[in-house]
């Protein structure tokens, strides 16, 4: 069902959401909206709940309760496949990179597939001149000018990581998931895919799951504190850093943070 559109209406909303296994809640009555142009970060203690509230989001698991509005639109009942063509860009927890073909090639494949065209095989594809364009463009953008031709197999694990956001990106999302962009990537990636992602900000509206609280706090707009599945504050990062129900419950008290 359509809502009214304005500029200023959230991307997403997540009104009242609730999931629970068995007896174990896993939501709890959640709401939280990303804004236009906005990065909206959701972090949380280990097992509070963001990885089944992300699955939820993307489709992959049915809420009990509440609504998920997307553009403008109620898809809370529609499957992964239908909310990723309207424009819900989900990176990093799903891949369809394929190891033997080069960077070029795989984001090629991305912009072919999001145009909606088909193909009988693979090389004619290839020679898509308008989608290696594309590709061309998106992998200077992601920083691997100089990887284009090298299979995806190869990549080290930050490349592979900026050319999953490249294979994102080339399908013009409305949104971007980043689920744990950071995971199992050492400092120096770390800070490069920060950067990457800094360039990012304020072009595309960005949901940001994520432990590194130094992405956290780099490039967040407003951080939602998620503690056993319930919303614990919104707030800009300044305040979540302030707050003291976060600090004794969450945070620690790191003087990191
Ligand atoms: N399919 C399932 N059936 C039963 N319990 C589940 C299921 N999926 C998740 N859980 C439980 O729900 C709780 C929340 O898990 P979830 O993975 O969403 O948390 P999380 O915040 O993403 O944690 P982490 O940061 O460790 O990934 C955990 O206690 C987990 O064991």
């Amino acid at each position: 069902m359509a809502e009214p559109a304005s500029p200023q209406a959230p991307v997403l909303a997540l009104e009242r959401l609730s999931k629970s296994f068995g007896a174990l809640t896993v939501t709890r009555d959640v709401t939280l909206d990303v804004r236009p142009a906005e990065v909206h970060a959701l972090i949380g203690p280990n097992g509070a709940g963001k990885t089944s509230l992300i699955a939820q989001i993307a489709g992959a698991l049915a809420p009990d309760a509440g609504r998920i509005l997307f553009a403008g639109a109620d898809v809370t009942r529609l499957g992964m496949a239908r909310r990723a063509r309207r424009g819900l860009g989900r990176v990093f927890q799903i891949s369809n990179v394929v190891g033997a073909f080069t960077s070029l090639e795989n984001v090629a494949l991305a912009a072919i597939v999001a145009g909606g065209r088909t193909f009988r095989c693979w090389r004619p594809a290839l020679s898509d001149r308008a989608a290696l364009e594309q590709a061309r463009a998106m992998l200077e953008r992601v920083g691997l000018a100089d990887r284009m031709a090298t299979p995806a197999a190869a990549l080290s694990h930050g490349e592979r990581r900026a050319l999953e956001l490249a294979m994102c990106l080339v399908q013009e999302p409305k949104l971007l998931l980043l689920d744990e962009p950071m995971a199992g990537t050492g400092r120096a990636e770390s800070e490069r895919l920060t950067a990457l992602l800094a360039g990012l900000k304020g072009r595309i509206p960005i949901l940001l799951v994520e432990h590194d609280m130094a992405t956290v706090f780099a490039l967040a707009d407003r951080i939602s504190v998620l503690i056993s599945g319930a919303i614990a504050i919104t707030g800009t990062p300044e305040t979540v850093r302030a707050d003291a129900v976060v600090r004794q419950a969450y945070l620690g008290d790191e003087e990191a943070v």
